[in-house]
């Protein structure tokens, strides 16, 4: 890393400082001297591509490149003398922004700083984010993106998303606030009410973190463009008193509006974005609270392109990892029994894709069922609880004595699986960890809540209470754990496993709605993915972080593959090699230049041997 860091403004250090020394000494004087001629060839540019000069270009996130600015940009976009004179690479940078970034007190300042880099220079925010992904997620994703929702009124700096309140209630008015989003090029959207961030509960419009972190994920994960990325929370009061009383609250004071009113804000905000950027736009829904994130998943899910990532992702990123459990166990998922704790959104989305993948192993829906128990806050789901339960439920509800007592639940079931989606900090104790390991050689335990703070058990609680025998993953990310002499990593059982790469096909094939049985095909492509090397050494089931870039690119091939076979891709002509369309949009983190640089003669009223740039119009200016 250190050579990264050489002295500055030696011409021959990098590429693009050896350009700009060299046209420094090379202006046109006269048109017919061949040798000036063949030096412009090499050296200038013909047009300009940005939309911006000057100190505006400099304050456009999307084109500002800082210090790397080269010589002719500087001239030709009018900043010249306004940057230091030194050039930097982007290489460079990076590592000035990664060195600072480890001086950090703690994490929140990180997040500060990384969220900073994102408003002043988007690209080199995902060079910095790409290059250092596993150091990084933990930043700008859980658990503290947790944190820094917890905290935006005091840490907020500046907007990077839309607000639609509740006072907004009109599809006319909701499309003039999405017309007020400097993209016309939307193609996805993250969206929450704020009821449920992470396992934190209500943070109302402190919730907008989560739909910025997604969308770093989009990007950084699975090559999206920034500008195909839009970030929406919809306000519509918070139930969280502390919030109501928080001087710096950033939202609407007033309590959650539900029903009715509720549900037709939703309905105008759905169509207003369809209305504004297309049919096939994507809308992730994220972090509802459980009464409304199926409810408002059923609602939309045949009429728009959409879907629930705390249901249907969380679901596809959990039967990855027990597919991927299989190989060690040698048992089919089928001839588990899984305990879940918790039966909101994300429990219930993985009981029923489990449901599914049992399903395809050849037991029917009943069968199915039987072999899946659900405790949630009142206790276990059991036939005397049913008529309180919805359909949902009870197809789980158990012929068994009502109880709280999940020790006593994994002793009468004696399950091979124990799933915790319930915000429950702890509640996978030794004992009930020792349960598991006197039941199953190989138990797997799974601690999916978040943020850390709220996992059913630590990573190495799991390792150690188990001598090493657990397969373990967790929803956010726990350190390594040494025991014996043996190294455990444990996996991260996320959704950023799935929904940046079904986004990215869904996008990509202009899917009209999604299908969900595409997070099945998913789950099965993540599960695929974990080498022999990552079970057998280190009892990981799951891939590195740093390998989800190349699975969501593989999940963005069957969706397409899936979505041309069931007429729900629209884009045609249908690409013949999906791998390589996908190849060829997705975003990257090098710095363009800015200024095409094939030869044509100046124009005649060039500025100081410089041609007149010529601005193109990009869609940051069609507003
Ligand atoms: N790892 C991932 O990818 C991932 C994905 C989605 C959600 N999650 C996490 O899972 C958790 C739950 O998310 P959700 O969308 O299902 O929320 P939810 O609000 O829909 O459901 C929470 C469930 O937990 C139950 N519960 C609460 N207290 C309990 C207790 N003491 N004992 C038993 N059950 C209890 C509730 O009754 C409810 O069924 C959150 O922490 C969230 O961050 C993780
Ligand atoms: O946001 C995450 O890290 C996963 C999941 O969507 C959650 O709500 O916890
Ligand atoms: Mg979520």
């Amino acid at each position: 890393m250190a050579s990264l860091f050489r002295p500055l403004n030696l011409p021959s250090q990098t590429r693009a400082l050896s350009r700009s020394t060299a046209v420094a000494s090379h202006q046109i004087h006269d048109p017919d001297d061949p040798k000036q001629v063949a030096l412009y060839k090499l050296y200038r540019p013909e047009r300009v591509t940005p939309a911006k000069r000057g100190i505006e270009l400099l304050k456009t996130p999307r084109l500002n490149k800082g210090m790397a600015f080269s010589i002719y940009e500087r001239q030709y976009l009018g900043i010249h003398g306004l940057l230091p004179p030194a050039f930097m690479t982007e290489e460079q940078q990076a590592y000035r922004i990664m060195t600072k970034l480890r001086q950090q007190p703690d994490n929140l300042a990180k997040y500060i700083q990384l969220d900073g880099l994102q408003d002043r220079n988007e690209k080199l925010f995902y060079r910095v984010l790409c290059d250092n992904i596993k150091e990084l997620m933990p930043i700008v994703y859980t658990p503290t993106v947790g944190l820094a929702c917890q905290k935006f009124g005091f840490i907020y700096r500046n907007p990077k998303g839309l607000y639609i309140t509740i006072n907004d209630n009109s599809i006319s008015k909701i499309y003039q606030i999405l017309s007020n989003w400097p993209s016309t090029d939307v193609k996805a959207i993250v969206v929450t009410d704020g009821e449920r961030i992470l396992g934190l509960g209500d943070l109302g419009a402190y919730g907008i973190g989560i739909p910025v972190g997604k969308l770093a994920l989009y990007v950084a994960l699975a090559g999206m463009q920034p500008d195909w990325c839009l970030p929406v929370l919809i306000d519509v009061g918070t139930d969280n008193q502390e919030l109501l009383n928080d001087p710096f609250y950033t939202g609407l004071r007033r309590k959650r509006v539900r029903g009715a009113e509720y549900d037709s804000l939703l309905d105008n905000f759905m169509k207003a974005c369809t209305k504004r950027f297309g049919q096939n736009c994507l809308i992730q829904f994220e972090d509802f609270g459980n009464q409304n994130a199926y409810r408002l998943l059923d609602r939309y899910k045949e009429k728009y392109c959409m879907f629930n990532d705390d249901i249907q992702g969380t679901a596809s990123v959990v039967v990855a990892g027990l597919l991927a459990c299989t190989r060690v166990t040698k048992k089919k998922l089928s001839q588990e029994k899984i305990v879940f704790l918790g039966a909101g959104g994300a429990a219930t989305g993985v009981a029923e894709m489990c449901v599914r993948q049992m399903q395809s192993e050849g037991l029917t829906e009943e069968e199915a069922c039987q072999r899946i128990y659900m405790l949630d806050i009142d206790g276990l789901i059991t036939k005397s609880r049913s008529a309180h339960l919805s359909d949902r439920h009870n197809k789980f509800a158990k012929d068994l004595p009502d109880t709280k007592n999940l020790l006593e639940v994994v002793k009468t079931v004696q399950p091979g699986a124990l799933i915790g989606a319930s915000t429950v900090t702890g509640a996978f104790s030794e004992e009930i960890i020792k349960e598991m390991c006197s039941i199953n050689p190989r138990p797997i335990i799974f601690a999916l809540s978040n943020p850390t703070s709220k996992a059913e058990c630590t990573a190495e609680q799991a390792y150690t209470i188990s001598n090493g025998a657990v397969l373990f993953a967790s929803g956010s990310p726990f350190d390594n754990v040494t025991i014996n002499g043996k190294l455990y990593k444990p996996g991260q059982g996320n959704n950023a496993f799935v929904f940046p790469g079904v986004a990215l096909g869904a996008v990509l094939f202009k899917v009209s709605h999604i299908d969900n049985s595409l997070f099945l095909l998913a789950a099965r492509k993540v599960a695929e993915s974990v080498s022999e090397k990552s079970l057998n050494e280190y009892s990981r089931i799951y891939p590195r972080l740093k390998d989800i870039r190349e699975i969501s690119i593989k999940i963005a091939v069957e969706v397409a593959k899936h979505c041309y076979a069931n007429g729900t891709a629209t884009l045609y002509p249908e690409p013949e090699d999906k791998e390589l369309f996908i190849r060829h949009q997705v975003y990257d983190v090098e710095y363009e230049d800015l200024i095409n640089r094939t030869y044509s003669w100046p124009a005649k009223d060039s500025m100081h041997g410089f041609p007149v740039p010529v601005i193109r119009r990009n869609s940051m200016d069609d507003e």
